[in-house]
């Protein structure tokens, strides 16, 4: 009997196979695929929230860090928290810089003009981490269009017009020099920031999901044009954050919205947050998350995007096909329960 008939060697090499494929999806032999320790990074929507957390992160880790929003009171408080961060680090990164940036990213001009000044102070762009974005939950019907609007510029447009001002200035700029020999590759990042808004429906953020979808679109078509620049893209996808900006969307919020997300009974805190939305971009994780709700959410959605962990996210897609046929019931029964308590719209006469 030759080797490769043998049904014990087959047998064995297809499991040595599998576990050496799975150990490699899982990321037990990755390297960190994203240092930050000495990197240019710009911030959005760092003043408060998971922006500001994210910011004070990454410097704590020794990164030079632009942080860019529009009001200048809230942008002063959150520079003199990070100051003091990079100040306690000083023996260890003597030469760390902060730039603080007002400007409104919803604008072509504020979105150029941030990444030029940022440019002049820190130095040249090595990641974009885009977290400025807000909801501003309500009924379909209900909204005016400018609201409609206000979400596209909130979301999609504050991310897509510095992203695409950045990625412009790295392509035209010389490849990067392995500056990080431990790294490889992965030099350069941008990083959107969605929600598990774009995974899943929930009533009252019809004007949300939108753009939070189209940033994680955006993600998967611009992760693989930008393989041309060897620039990589993630766009991190967070269930709630106990942040300023929740507290302002519940103002409006639908009671129906609220007793949904009631089911996520681990809001998380901006640090939460971007502590483990860290982890998973290290790991190389395109869509990355910071709760198991969000990654079940993301397990059931995520199509053709690399995963890492392949094996555990399809079993738990797998899972989630289940779970939400009795998840979806529950939400849409949650509805439902108010139209017969209330009645059709022109029968109380709301129109
Ligand atoms: N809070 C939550 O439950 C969740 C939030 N997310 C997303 O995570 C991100 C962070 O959320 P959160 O921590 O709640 O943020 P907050 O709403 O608390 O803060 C938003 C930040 O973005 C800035 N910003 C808003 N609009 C602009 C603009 N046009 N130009 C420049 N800066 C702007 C704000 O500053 P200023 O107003 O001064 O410009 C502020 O710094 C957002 O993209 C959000 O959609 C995702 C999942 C859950
Ligand atoms: C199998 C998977 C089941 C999934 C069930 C989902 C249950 C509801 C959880 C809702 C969490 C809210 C998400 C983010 C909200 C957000 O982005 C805004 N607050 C922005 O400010």
């Amino acid at each position: 009997m030759s080797l490769p008939d043998s049904p014990i060697v087959i047998g064995l090499t297809t499991v040595a196979a599998l576990i050496v494929a799975t150990s490699l999806t899982m990321g037990f032999f990755a390297k960190n695929q994203m240092p930050v320790a000495g990197r240019n990074i710009i911030v959005t929507g760092a003043s408060q929230g998971m922006g500001k957390a994210v910011a004070i992160l990454l410097a704590s880790l020794g990164a030079n860090v632009a942080i860019v929003a529009r009001d200048l009171t809230k942008l002063a408080a959150a520079a003199a928290e990070i100051q003091a961060v990079m100040d306690a680090n000083a023996s260890k990164y003597p030469d760390q810089k902060l730039a603080v940036i007002s400007a409104d990213l919803s604008e072509v001009e504020g979105a150029q003009r941030a990444v030029a000044e940022a440019e002049a102070q820190i130095g040249e762009t090595e990641i974009l981490w885009c977290c400025a974005g807000g909801a501003n939950p309500g009924f379909f019907r209900d909204y005016k269009p400018a609201d409609l609007e206000w979400s596209m510029k909130t979301n999609y447009w504050s991310a897509v017009y510095i992203a695409h001002n950045v990625i412009q200035l790295m392509t035209s700029r010389p490849p990067p020099t392995q500056k990080y020999p431990t790294n490889g590759n992965h030099q350069r990042k941008i990083i959107f920031t969605s929600s598990l808004v774009a995974f899943c429906p929930l009533v009252g953020y019809s004007s949300y999901s939108g753009p939070k979808a189209a940033l994680r679109a955006l993600t998967d078509t611009l992760r693989q044009e930008c393989l041309l620049y060897d620039i990589d893209v993630h766009c991190c996808c967070p269930g709630s954050i106990l942040s300023p900006g929740l507290d302002n969307e519940n103002l409006t919020k639908p009671d129906m919205l609220k007793e949904i997300e009631a089911e996520d009974d681990t809001p998380q805190t901006p640090e939460d947050v971007a502590k483990y939305c860290l982890e998973e971009l290290q790991r190389g994780q395109t869509l990355p998350v910071s709760s198991f709700l969000a990654r079940a959410a993301r397990s059931a959605m995520v199509g053709p995007t690399p995963r890492v962990g392949f094996l555990f996210e399809t079993l738990l897609s797998w899972a989630c096909a289940i779970v939400y046929i009795f998840v979806r019931r529950g939400h849409d029964g949650i509805v439902l329960r108010e139209r017969k308590a209330k009645g059709l719209p022109w029968e109380n006469r709301q129109v």
